[in-house]
């Protein structure tokens, strides 16, 4: 099973990923895409990354605004898997 990160390894993390906020065990980002279109497309990408690594983040879907969660559910909070989901789902937003 994964481990858990402490408080300063979430910290030390964020740093690196600006657009994401650490809200108790999830780290969240909302992205505001060009239309609702294109949110559909990042959310079916990152669906298409998520199966790929088997961990799946929480999408909310609100016109073009989605927010991902990430949460490691089997370990009850954070781990590593978050954090390297997260920057992928950042790449993957990036390069829409
Ligand atoms: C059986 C399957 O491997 C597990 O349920 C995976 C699926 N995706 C997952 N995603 C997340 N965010 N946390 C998990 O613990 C998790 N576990």
């Amino acid at each position: 099973m994964a481990e858990l990160l402490n408080d300063e390894e979430i910290s030390d993390a964020l740093t690196k990923l600006p657009t994401w906020q650490r809200e108790g065990d999830s780290i969240t980002r909302t992205a505001e895409l060009a239309s609702f279109g294109q949110a559909m497309e990042a959310v079916n990408r990152v669906a298409e990354l998520a199966e790929s690594v088997n961990h799946h983040p929480d999408i909310d879907i609100r016109w073009r605004n989605v927010t991902f969660r990430l949460s490691t559910h089997s370990a009850g909070g954070l781990t590593a898997k978050d954090v390297s989901l997260a920057e992928q789902i950042d790449e993957t937003i990036d390069n829409l």
